[in-house]
């Protein structure tokens, strides 16, 4: 029997492989291997059924050329409401930006296992970087095929010292060059919700810490068998998604049950809806669960910025949202209680939610 065969019939080597190692299933990947590790099989009800997909829906697609428009404030507050998810196109992030993120996230994963290990739970020298695999894989009953970087911002020096130089400042560029775009989207929906003038306090409650992170999903040999990131709606404020051409991120339409392909668009960036915006807001605007599926021809990468409060914020509905006597859905919850509780558990689709719900609903 050829060696790696012993190795992936083994548990505890794929794991060790993947998670210990730092191969990743970039890794397992380019081993070549002609089955799908068991350990990476969804249940049943957690794969992505083609069946469930409608053809020619698209969530909203908005050209921010005019963005003082009021018909554009009001095609964003409306997608924010009714989807949750939009593109927008004419941003004014610099396209070379996106171009050289893009570029820097390959420079990164194809560094060597031993040199991205650095940056593992276990080896790095801080919380706020963080290189693994799947997504909780201590909670996981089945695992996702992606690798990630995650790279929580502090500081130009921070960052400057502890992020990995491969990547480094192609972030840091991509991350600084979105922030006029950032608040220019948060300004819309403060409007539309009647919250007006941003103020620091406001300003750093909405977008007080950034996340951003480098995600890599390679070639599957079972794509159907598994899922690249499962079910789960962003803990942010507001996400903005940078996705290559390859696609396979599906958002829930209204009725709980249908996908909705996200289709790549050269030069756009996808918008969505965290959960703390959907606190704050009372459930105006709403968190949208989504999926990325396993790909059987293509590697795939995408970079999500997430915008966030800080930490040690309380979230809860806006004072100017309740003022008209609309009851409170959700309590206040300190951000970061709600960030751990997402990133302790498995992916649960919208159950994240609940945990800053108040009990009588
Ligand atoms: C609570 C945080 C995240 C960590 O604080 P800490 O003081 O370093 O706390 P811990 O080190 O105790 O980490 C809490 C738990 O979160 C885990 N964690 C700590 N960063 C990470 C990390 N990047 N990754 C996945 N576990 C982590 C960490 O392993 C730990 O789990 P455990 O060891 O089981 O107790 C803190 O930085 C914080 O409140 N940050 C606020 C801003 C923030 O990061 N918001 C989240 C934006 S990310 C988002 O919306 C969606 C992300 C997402 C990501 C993947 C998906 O598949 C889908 C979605
Ligand atoms: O890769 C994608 O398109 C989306 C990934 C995602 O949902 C996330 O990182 O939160
Ligand atoms: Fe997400």
């Amino acid at each position: 029997m050829a060696p790696t065969t012993v190795l992936l019939s083994d548990f505890s080597d794929v794991t060790d492989f993947v998670v210990n190692q730092g191969n990743g299933v970039k890794g397992l990947s380019e081993m070549g291997l002609k089955a799908l590790p068991k350990q990476y099989i969804q249940p049943l009800e957690e794969r992505f059924s083609e069946k469930k997909i409608v053809p020619h829906e698209s969530i909203p697609i908005i050209d921010m050329s005019k963005w003082d428009d009021p018909e554009v404030a009001k095609s964003i507050c409306d997608a924010a409401e009714m989807w949750g998810f939009f593109q927008v196109v004419n941003h004014r992030v610099p396209l070379q930006v996106l171009d050289r993120v893009k570029a820097a996230t390959h420079r990164f994963f194809g560094l060597s296992a031993a040199e991205k290990n650095k940056y593992s739970k276990e080896l790095s020298p801080s919380n706020n970087v963080r290189f693994g695999t799947s997504f909780n894989t201590q909670a996981e009953k089945a695992l996702e095929w992606k690798d990630y970087l995650s790279l929580f911002y502090v500081s130009d020096d921070e960052a400057s010292a502890l992020w990995p130089p491969a990547c480094k400042d192609e972030v840091l560029e991509y991350t600084k060059s979105s922030e006029v775009l950032i608040k220019q989207l948060l300004k819309v929906l403060m409007k539309g919700l009647k919250v007006e003038g941003t103020d620091e306090a406001k300003e750093a409650l909405l977008m007080g810490s950034v996340r951003t992170n480098l995600n890599y999903y390679p070639i599957c040999p079972n794509p159907e068998l598994t899922v690249g990131v499962g079910r789960h709606s962003d803990v942010s404020t507001l996400t903005i998604l940078l996705q290559d051409d390859i696609g396979g991120l599906y958002v829930r339409g209204n009725d709980g049950e249908s996908w909705i392909h996200v289709p790549p668009i050269s030069g756009s960036l996808v918008i969505n809806i965290g959960d703390a915006l959907q606190i704050m807001s009372n459930g105006k605007y709403r968190s949208v669960e989504h999926c990325v599926i396993a790909n059987g021809s293509s590697n795939r990468i995408s970079v999500p910025i997430f915008i966030n409060p800080r930490p040690q914020d309380t979230i809860g509905p806006f004072p100017e949202v309740l003022a008209s006597g609309e009851k409170p859905v959700y309590k206040q919850v300190l951000y970061k209680d709600y960030v751990k509780h997402f990133f302790r558990k498995a992916h649960d689709g919208k159950k994240t939610v609940d945990f800053a719900k108040l009990s009588i609903f």
